[in-house]
């Protein structure tokens, strides 16, 4: 979730029943301030989730587990210790050593509020930094002038608008399991190795299923940037490239549209995650049948024989590709690259693949063949090299592509000012410049500064004295 927290106290009775997720305990719940709890969480009391019965179970003592504790986190748990705060690992980061990943980042969750562990680390001389996270719930350490750790009070959403949360704190470690995405994702971690599971996750971590925790069409209405981070944390866990729950995906179609409402700069995000990861064409095709793709940028009937073409041929080249590179395969026209990178903010280079692919990929076999093709057209002005040997990639044109990799860009005998000095202007002069590197090119890059002076009336007499401005 993003954007900036609000916190609403709720009566004890409100929260008791918020612990087990019981439907008639739900009824006439109220915040202290006299206003009711918002459907959704009383929607949510509805079903209760899958829950275990003894969720603290399993001593992890992985690799993965021990290469977490650098001295610095030993130190911020010693000094959680005492001031009698518990402190778990959660989330992703428990994932993930559970999988013997060593984690990317760690985050750390807490019974204290923000306000204790204020008071904590200014007792203890710790400095905090970013006190931006202080409006999300969390605190972040520095400790020794070495190591940052986000620390986030446990916390139950209580409004949630599909893109932010009101929330509540609590002392209590399943309520915030209860709020989070996936059960995989539902973890936490004790400092003694001791898994902390609400909700099955182990198990489903073991059996590579991506589920919601409870109910995907309301985890989904909190947050629908999940359906996403599902598809996301599919390709990481699961074993096979169709074994999706179908309750979950019903839910997805559902929610589609909720898409519509999440900025594009985080659906870029991470849609660019999933189709470079495992299954990457599968699961955007399953995006395209579940009508996500009106929702994020992509034509509603998508390119499909030609995004299967290039999958296929994408397995020829060496891994990584560009995430973009699979998107352009959807495609139809520049006009569909332009309409995505209006809705997903793409970067200027990608924005610019995207069209270059879309407007070449129809001469390649035709206008272009042969090496010298490619080559002529890397010396254009407006053109990359890597456009050109990403456009050789896109074909599947294996050999011209290690060809043009192979090759190393001869330097042009002339430089734009001595066509200046030679009377040539601008536009004029750019054009002329553009013929006079296509016959260097055909000379097998033989014609020398001279020769090529002497070329210029010939290329003059093809250009029009007042060209149109050229893409
Ligand atoms: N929309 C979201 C985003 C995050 N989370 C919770 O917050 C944790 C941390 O989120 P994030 O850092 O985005 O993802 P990770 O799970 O850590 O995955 P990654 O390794 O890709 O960072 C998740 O594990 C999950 O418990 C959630 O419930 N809903």
């Amino acid at each position: 979730m993003n954007g900036p927290l609000r916190l609403v106290k709720l009566t004890t009775r409100a929260i008791a029943s918020l612990t087990l997720n019981i439907p008639q305990r739900s009824r006439g719940l109220k915040t202290m301030s006299g206003r009711d709890v918002s459907p959704e969480l009383v929607a949510q009391l509805g079903k209760p989730p899958r829950m275990r019965k003894d969720p603290a179970f399993k001593k992890v003592q992985t690799p993965e587990f021990r290469s977490v504790f650098t001295p610095e986190l030993k130190e911020l748990e010693a000094l959680f210790k005492k001031y009698d705060y518990e402190l778990r690992i959660a989330g992703g980061a428990v994932r993930d050593i559970l999988m013997s990943i060593p984690p990317k980042d760690i985050d750390l969750a807490t019974t204290a509020t923000p306000e204790q562990m204020k008071a904590m680390f200014e007792k203890e001389e710790v400095r905090m930094i970013n006190a931006n996270g202080e409006k999300h719930g969390t605190i972040t350490p520095r400790i020794n002038d070495k190591e940052n750790f986000e620390v986030t009070t446990l916390r139950i959403d209580i409004r949630t608008d599909g893109r932010h949360a009101e929330v509540m704190y609590t002392t209590n470690w399943q309520l915030d399991a209860n709020r989070r995405d996936l059960t995989i994702n539902s973890m936490f971690l004790g400092f003694d190795g001791t898994v902390y599971d609400y909700f099955y996750g182990y198990d489903d971590l073991q059996e590579r299923r991506v589920v919601f925790v409870g109910e995907a069409d309301i985890r989904i209405k909190e947050d629908f940037l999940r359906i996403l981070r599902y598809f996301r944390f599919y390709g990481r866990i699961a074993k096979d490239e169709k074994n999706h729950d179908e309750a979950t995906l019903a839910a997805v179609k559902e929610n589609a549209g909720g898409l519509a409402r999440i900025s594009g700069e985080r659906i870029w995000t991470e849609l660019q995650k999933i189709v470079v990861g495992n299954y990457g064409s599968e699961l955007l095709l399953e995006m395209h049948r579940c009508n996500l793709f009106e929702h994020i940028g992509l034509p509603v009937e998508p390119n499909l024989e030609e995004f299967e073409r290039l999958c296929a041929g994408l397995e020829n080249f060496e891994k990584p590709h560009y995430p973009i590179l699979y998107i352009a395969g959807m495609l139809h026209s520049v006009d569909d690259a332009m309409a995505m990178h209006k809705r997903l903010k793409l970067s200027a280079y990608e924005r610019d693949l995207a069209r270059f692919i879309t407007q070449e990929r129809e001469k390649v076999g035709t206008d272009y063949t042969t090496l010298r093709d490619y080559q002529k057209l890397c010396l254009k002005k407006y053109i990359q090299r890597d456009y050109v040997e990403q456009l050789l990639k896109y074909s599947n044109k294996l050999e011209l592509y290690n060809q043009l990799k192979a090759w190393v860009t001869p330097d042009f005998p002339i430089r734009g000012n001595t066509l200046a000095e030679h009377g040539l202007k601008s536009k004029r002069l750019g054009l002329v410049l553009d013929e006079l590197k296509l016959l260097w090119a055909d000379s097998d890059f033989q014609l020398t500064h001279k020769e090529l002076l002497t070329k210029i009336p010939d290329v003059l007499e093809k250009i029009p004295s007042s060209p149109k401005r050229v893409k």
